[in-house]
């Protein structure tokens, strides 16, 4: 029998009080891939991000990671099983240096691994190591992004899950994103990024899941995504 996937949404509806949200989101990341879920404005990417992170609990459905359901814990108990949450809104200690700010989320992976270290973070992120003793609040938009995604791997997680990294980002800091995250991918790590920029996307994800008002409309191979106009029109305004 092959592995499970390391992440599996299943079945997933989400309300915000009232509101129903996600609508029997179903969803598989396996190791190595780098899946992005894409759809427009408000079409429920955070909230699914959510839902995995165990900030907006799934009402029906299940989150699993490597087969085994993670839904229904709390926020740092679904952090602790594996999953590396990056939210949109870049949060750096402002006030502490950028290496306090990689030590602080530094933790063992959930097989006690620790592969992720400040000298191996500064490898793959040259650009930190060049501002390890700068106070994070002095760093730019883009610089702050990076930190928070090593900040994320100094926990060792199975999976990165990204939102919206590209917002708000000056193009040529949206390359150095794309570039990074070209890396990681082939470095091993498995990721899965929410965001509204398409040819992002295209440039850095080997898989794709579409959603449209909380439901997943298309999924499949990223080559074969860029093939299909009709998705591409449709849902993505291309
Ligand atoms: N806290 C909340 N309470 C009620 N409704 C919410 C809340 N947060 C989001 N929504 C609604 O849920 C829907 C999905 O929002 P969500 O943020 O998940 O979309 P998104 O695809 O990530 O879009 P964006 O790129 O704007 O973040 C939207 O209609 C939004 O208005």
């Amino acid at each position: 029998m092959s592995a499970p996937p390391i992440l599996e949404v299943r079945g997933t509806d989400v309300f915000y009080g009232a509101s129903q949200i996600l609508f029997g989101i179903d969803l598989a990341v396996a190791r190595g891939q780098t899946m992005a879920l894409l759809g427009r404005n408000g079409a429920g990417k955070s909230t699914t991000f959510k839902a995995i992170a165990g900030i907006a609990p799934p009402r029906r459905g299940q989150v699993l990671l490597s087969g085994a359901p993670v839904s229904g814990r709390p926020p740092y108990l679904v952090a602790r099983a594996g999953i590396g949450y990056v939210p949109e809104d870049r949060q750096v200690f402002p006030e502490h240096t950028v290496e306090d700010n990689l030590v602080v989320g530094a933790k063992a992976g959930p097989r006690g691994d620790r592969h992720w270290t400040t000298a191996r973070v500064y490898e793959v992120f040259p650009l930190l190591a060049g501002m390890r003793h700068r106070m994070a609040g002095r760093l730019s938009g883009g610089e702050q992004q990076m930190l928070t995604i090593a900040r994320t791997l100094m926990g060792n997680p199975d999976i990165l899950l990204l939102d919206e990294p590209s917002e708000g980002l000056a193009p040529i800091i949206v390359r150095a994103i794309g570039d990074l995250i070209r890396t990681l991918r082939e470095m091993g790590v498995t990721i899965l990024i929410a965001e509204q920029n398409m040819h992002f996307c295209l440039g850095v994800a080997t898989h794709a899941t579409v959603i449209d008002k909380g439901q997943v409309v298309y999924s499949a191979g990223i080559d074969e995504l860029r093939g299909n106009d009709a998705i591409l029109q449709r849902y993505l305004a291309v």
